[in-house]
């Protein structure tokens, strides 16, 4: 289905959904009734209340007890996944700019089987899921499919990026195929299991080879949305109807071949920490839903950039796809951006992105492609961050390039996709990526040494001689 935050309804049998009522004393079908709320009942509807009506053949609730879960991760040790900033013992404060290699994807014949539940791994944050006050981001590698389990998140909302290899993801909704270039959203509470599929339809988007990586922005406290469009007038950017949603499937135990002796197990997120319950049913058994709470994926392609026509060189806000806003005017709790395929038809403009200090924090990854400002090693499945008020901006052959280029319209991030995840918070990188993960750049910082220096103040009218 397509839209954002409609009210969709969904029913895999004809006549699932009770008509005119949501809590009948017998639903059709002999399902059990259960409601999902992403919202306080008390929000009002001009503020986005959100929940859905769940049909299912057995409600949530019928489980065991919730144990602590340990991943298996690659390097066999504690959790990866860091939800609570304020514990020092998990983080390493760091200032500088940081950039980072492709993360490693790890490899079956390592003897490691590795899902997306175990393949996660946390960079840095902020804030603390308790308080409904922060944001994480994490970055996904992993080989096996999620066998016999589903993950669920009481946290935060998840917004996943996949960078290499397509996600097949089964959902309370139905099933949702998400692939290079596209990236969907699973709000707070909602099930779901990733299968790891070949992205046979956009292998130029997608890079070769065994496993699948992506990056994740998990907001805390509300929900994306698609920004405002002020004077840019009723459409463009992120069109509502490029948003697609899944259509209901139910997947009954006894169809259900994933079970591992009879047992399906729920792996949540709880306040920063993993639980694992175990229960003698799929999850995914909801046979009709109905609402305006929902996973949603989306084509980066179908965004539609509006930029600068005539002079200077924009700010990147105009490339938002998706807002979570706080409480502070204009000030995203983490906006998502991208650096989209685009013309600069710019006069007499410093055209890649300028030297700048910013008081958000910028955390950026790359699809596939060169990013614009950074000619160098920024490659697809590495990462950057540049924290607040930390100067960063063009790299010195991003510098040199635009000296010498002609003044023609030019032809911007062809064939590439870089991100930004953007935020109020100062983000706090956890000790794994510091030093756990073995692919921070220590001599990042050399990308900005040799920046030609140019100054004559006898020269008002400069020119480079190129
Ligand atoms: O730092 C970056 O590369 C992101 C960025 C891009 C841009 O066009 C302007 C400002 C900005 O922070
Ligand atoms: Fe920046």
């Amino acid at each position: 289905m397509h839209g954002f935050g409609n009210e969709f309804e969904s029913e895999a049998l004809e006549g699932a959904l009770p008509i005119g009522r949501n809590t009948p004393r017998f639903a059709p079908y002999g399902l059990h009734i259960e409601q999902l709320n992403g919202t306080a009942f008390t929000v009002p509807r001009s503020a986005g209340n959100r929940r859905t009506w769940f049909y299912r053949i057995r409600p949530s609730v019928m489980h065991l007890p919730f144990e602590k879960y340990v991943s298996k991760n690659s390097s066999g040790g504690p959790n990866r996944l860091v939800t609570n900033f304020n514990d020092p013992n998990q983080l390493e404060v760091v200032p500088n700019q940081l950039r980072w290699s492709p993360f490693k994807i790890p490899e079956k014949s390592d003897g490691l089987e590795i899902d997306f539940v175990d393949g996660m791994s946390t960079i840095c944050g902020a804030g603390d899921p308790a308080s409904g006050a922060g944001i994480a981001i994490h970055i996904y590698c992993a080989n096996s499919d999620m066998k016999g389990r589903a993950f669920t998140n009481s946290d935060g909302d998840y917004l996943i990026v996949p960078q290499k290899g397509a996600l097949r993801i089964q959902t309370e909704f139905g099933y949702m195929l998400v692939q290079p270039n596209e990236i969907c959203v699973i709000q707070r509470g909602m099930r779901f299991r990733v299968e790891y599929v070949e992205n046979p339809e956009n292998k130029e988007k997608s890079q070769q080879g065994e496993g699948f990586r992506g990056y994740i922005l998990e907001v805390f406290g509300g929900h994306f949305e698609i920004p405002d469009l002020g004077p840019i007038g009723a459409n463009g950017l992120a069109n509502p109807r490029d948003f697609k949603i899944p259509t209901a499937h139910y997947e009954d135990s006894k169809d259900c071949k994933d079970m591992v002796d009879g047992q399906y197990e729920i792996i949540q997120k709880f306040s920063g920490e993993l639980f694992s319950a175990k229960q003698s049913f799929s999850p995914f058994d909801v046979v009709a839903w109905h609402g305006n709470y929902t996973p949603y994926k989306y084509n980066l392609t179908n965004f539609c950039p509006v930029g600068g026509t005539s002079f200077d060189h924009m700010d990147p806000s105009i490339f938002t796809v998706l807002t979570c806003k706080s409480h502070k005017i204009g000030t995203a709790v983490a906006d998502f951006v991208i650096f989209p395929p685009r013309y600069t038809p710019l006069d007499n403009t410093f055209r890649p992105p300028y030297f700048h200090r910013n008081c958000m924090s910028e955390f950026m990854g790359l699809v596939y492609g060169e990013y614009e400002a950074k000619k160098g090693d920024f490659v697809p499945g590495g990462a950057s961050l540049h924290s607040p008020m930390i100067p960063h901006g063009p790299d010195k052959n991003a510098v040199n390039h635009e000296v010498s280029r002609d003044e023609s319209v030019v032809r911007v991030g062809d064939n590439t996709m870089a991100f930004m995840f953007e935020s109020m918070y100062t983000l706090k990188t956890t000790k794994w990526a510091i030093h756990g993960c073995e692919k921070l750049d220590h001599d990042y910082y050399k990308v900005w040494e040799n920046i030609p220096i140019r100054f004559d103040p006898k020269n008002r009218d400069f020119k480079p001689n190129v």
